[in-house]
């Protein structure tokens, strides 16, 4: 069970959506390199988040796990590690304060270069070439040159991750992150729109709140940093299988690319080489399931990636899309928890809801991301199980790549500023507006 197989055992059991290498020698020297590169996150680091992931199954805690759908080397800039920091703080205290619960924050950052594709090719103008896999495997450009798989992109994931993770390491410890910051988080765009002056009104609040608590004797200190997580999707095993490292303290091995890792949707064969290699990891991991996924799939699952039930080890991400989510959900939920398997159920709320618009856009309906949640709720309230938390995709920028919500973007205003290299995100402004109206979800269970 320790013993992790080798990349060629893992390969022999046929890996889902890997890139094609023409180079394996080049291939087997990034994975060479990799492995003797420092780790990103310590073992130590990962039990804590899988304690909270546990205390997130039982309702003492709720998950808020977001960021971009696909990160691109090019954006690992200071300004927009800040930006997606700043709205998933924002999104988180409304969660905290709204609903009075600690929230458990992961980003979808510092690791998300690798994507699931639909098809293998893409067709432009009766030209065929590879479909872009993320920046960990070849360029979004559309030239023979760019969309070749390149295996020295995985160092370069290494790197720009190694960046973005110090850099937030910086914020969520060094002050940025402060409570008493709160204010500052709502930036100019926001703060003149209606959810901007609702969050300013709430601030205002958590301000006399600390002010009150600091004369009462309350450490200020207390309130100057956050825990914050990095996790991704495991998708590419030169690279996760290269980041495997022996803990020192227990001899038990860990991903040390990430606090959590995940398995997606095409990705989660019960044979395959994903859950083989996470069945090995020690990390906090989540599971991808969709409308597909049968109860005794779950089950299976279940049994193989956390044979000894332990809390906060595996979470189920379920994406069913709003439209079945009330009718998917309920089986699977009632015949795990009747199993005494102890998971953590968070829901995505994105991938179950994409489509593409008549201009060709791939979006999702604001309305049907936050139906998915409520739907979410409802299933698990009507069951007595436990809600433990979100996934979503979204960015600290002001992009339109989501139509609806408060700012009611349409089809035509895609075009002003969609900005994503797979799917659409939620805005700063929209993200915001989500976290209040999850907040009075969470509140009402
Ligand atoms: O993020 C999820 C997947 O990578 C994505 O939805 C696949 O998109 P595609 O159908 O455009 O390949
Ligand atoms: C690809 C993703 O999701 P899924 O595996 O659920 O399609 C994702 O979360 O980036």
């Amino acid at each position: 069970m320790t013993e992790i197989p080798t990349l060629e055992q893992l390969h022999a059991l046929g890996a889902a959506q890997q890139p094609t290498y023409d180079d394996p020698a080049a291939v087997a020297a990034a994975v060479t390199r990799l492995r003797t590169m420092p780790p990103l996150v310590f073992a130590g680091e990962c039990d804590e988040l899988k304690a909270k992931v546990a205390a997130a199954s039982r309702g003492e805690a709720f998950i808020l796990q977001g960021g971009d759908c696909a990160e691109t080397f090019v954006d690992a800039t200071a300004d927009n590690v800040r930006n997606k920091l700043r709205v998933l703080l924002q999104m988180a205290v409304v969660l905290t304060y709204a609903a009075s619960v600690p929230v458990v924050k992961v980003g979808r950052l510092a690791g998300q270069y690798a994507k699931p594709r639909s098809s293998d090719k893409e067709t432009r103008d009766g030209v065929t070439l590879p479909a872009y896999r993320g920046d960990a495997v070849n360029g979004f450009e559309f030239t023979p040159e760019s969309r070749r798989p390149d295996p020295q992109r995985l160092l370069d994931v290494y790197h720009a991750s190694a960046s973005t993770l110090n850099l937030v390491r910086a914020f969520t410890t060094g002050g940025y992150a402060d409570l008493r910051q709160v204010h500052t988080w709502n930036s100019e765009f926001v703060r003149n729109s209606p959810v901007g002056q609702h969050y300013e009104a709430m601030a205002a609040e958590i301000d006399r709140a600390l002010t009150f608590m600091q004369a009462i004797g309350a450490n200020p200190d207390e309130f100057h940093r956050v825990d914050f997580y990095s996790s991704h999707e495991a998708l590419l095993l030169e690279y996760e299988h290269a980041m495997t490292r022996t803990d020192s303290r227990t001899e038990l091995p860990y991903n040390v690319s990430a606090h959590m890792v995940w398995i997606g949707e095409r990705t989660r064969q019960l044979d395959g080489a994903h859950v083989e290699y996470f069945r090995h990891i020690r990390n906090p991991i989540g599971c991808k399931l969709g409308p597909t996924a049968t109860a005794d799939e779950a089950l299976d699952l279940a049994a193989k990636l956390n044979p000894t039930n332990e809390p906060g080890r595996l979470t189920f991400i379920t994406r069913f899309g709003a439209g079945k989510i009330r009718e998917g959900l309920p089986h699977l939920v009632e015949k795990v928890t009747a199993e005494g398997v102890d998971v953590a159920w968070v829901c995505d709320a994105m991938h179950g809801n994409t489509f593409e618009t008549s201009n060709g856009y791939k979006t999702r309906r604001f309305e049907d991301v936050l139906d998915e949640v409520q739907g979410f709720f409802d299933v698990h309230r009507a069951l007595g199980t436990t809600p433990a938390g979100i996934l979503v995709e979204n960015t600290g920028d002001d992009v339109t790549e989501i139509i609806g919500g408060g700012e009611e973007l349409d089809e035509l205003g895609l075009a002003h500023r969609y900005e994503s290299v797979v799917d659409p995100r939620l805005n700063r402004v929209q993200s915001l507006e989500m976290a209040f109206l999850v907040a009075e979800m969470l509140r009402r269970t």
